[in-house]
């Protein structure tokens, strides 16, 4: 009707069938009443189904205006339960879009059943990656739509990406995504969407990941720590993972910190990065931020960028890491963390 192409820039692949559109809103798990936040709506496929499936409110967050018209014309007959965002999904703050609304379906706490609220998101490939970082660390801080209880997300990833998202132990797509979604969350592939589901078709498979945040996170260390010691561990995938672990430090001391690191956690130095579970990745992580907090200019450090040293760095605002006082503790002991999850040395 409104003679829409897809723009290539805003990597927009819709999906015309309604059967993979209701199928997505059910894995998600809405209900009647349930409140919704869509990302990237486009002409509106997932967002029927959100609406058929009886929700009681749904914000779409949409960046491009081509859309607007369309999705106009579906708020219209959605009788005032649909809101539209015409914003770009990485600068909205969702959490801000039910903050003023009172009768909002939020939790007790965290801890209670999670609330009658969902995220869900058929993504533009290339936001994917920086919103599930943005909506990961909102959760571990649980601010933002997560200041209302543990609300799930259910949002589409190429494939690899899906996979990598929730890789196990020892596997080859195990890498920084795995920990940083698996700590905090239990990511699981609802189902696969076939390319040829799309239009236009792109050149992958597409994997439909639901994440439920965890009562309690399996590791108790600030969201960004977490964050520098994956991305340097992960950093050398093939080699020795204290290899990577030494780009946390300056070269002359590298070696007496990283080997403190791994002397501490009783983890073997030639191990390689895709057999530390979770839980190790925990214990290097909390005695880096140790040593962060002993020593300040460490934690910005940036071995790629040498410019700039330790010292240089304390004197600066940012010289150490993020306080624990921000970070929710963890309240329960620590679930979901599979034997299969320690390390294979
Ligand atoms: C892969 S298409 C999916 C469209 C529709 N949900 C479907 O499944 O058919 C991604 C949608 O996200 C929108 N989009 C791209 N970047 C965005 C951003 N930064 N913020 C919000 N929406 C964005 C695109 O315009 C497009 O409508």
């Amino acid at each position: 009707m409104y003679r829409l192409q897809a723009k290539k820039i805003l990597s927009q692949n819709y999906i015309m069938d309604m059967n993979v559109n209701r199928k997505i809103v059910r894995h998600a798990g809405v209900k009647p009443g349930d409140w919704v936040v869509e990302i990237g709506p486009g002409p509106g496929g997932i967002t029927r189904g959100i609406l058929e499936a009886g929700a009681g409110r749904l914000d779409v967050v949409e960046i491009d205006s081509r859309f607007i018209p369309p999705l106009t014309h579906l708020a219209e007959a959605a009788e005032n339960r649909m809101y539209i965002n015409h914003n770009d999904a990485l600068k909205c703050e969702i959490g801000d879009l039910w903050k003023d609304s009172p009768d909002r379906p939020s939790s007790e706490n965290w801890l209670s059943e999670p609330p009658n609220m969902h995220v869900i998101g058929n993504l533009p490939f290339n936001i994917a990656s920086p919103l599930i970082i943005k909506y990961l660390r909102d959760m571990s801080y649980r601010r933002g739509i997560w200041a209302f209880g543990r609300v799930p997300l259910t949002l589409t990833f190429q494939l690899e990406v899906a996979r990598r998202i929730c890789s196990p132990i020892a596997c080859d797509s195990r890498s920084r995504i795995s920990i940083m979604a698996q700590y905090i969350s239990m990511p699981k592939i609802a189902f696969e969407i076939s390319g040829s589901c799309f239009v236009p078709r792109p050149d992958v498979d597409v994997g439909v990941v639901r994440f439920e945040p965890r009562k309690s996170p399996l590791i108790d260390v600030p969201f960004e720590v977490i964050e520098k010691v994956c991305r340097q561990v992960f950093h050398y995938r093939q080699k020795h993972m204290i290899k990577g672990l030494k780009t946390l430090y300056p070269e002359e001391i590298a070696d007496d910190l990283a080997h403190e690191v791994l002397r501490e956690c009783r983890i073997d130095p030639t191990t390689t990065s895709i057999r530390l579970g979770v839980e190790q990745f925990g214990d290097i992580a909390r005695i880096y931020y140790r040593q962060c907090l002993n020593m300040p200019g460490l934690f910005p450090y940036d071995y790629t960028k040498k410019r700039l040293t330790v010292a240089e760095l304390a004197k600066k605002s940012d010289s150490l890491p993020p306080p624990m006082q921000n970070f929710p503790k963890a309240e329960l002991p620590r679930e979901g963390c599979k034997l299969r999850d320690f390390a294979i040395s």
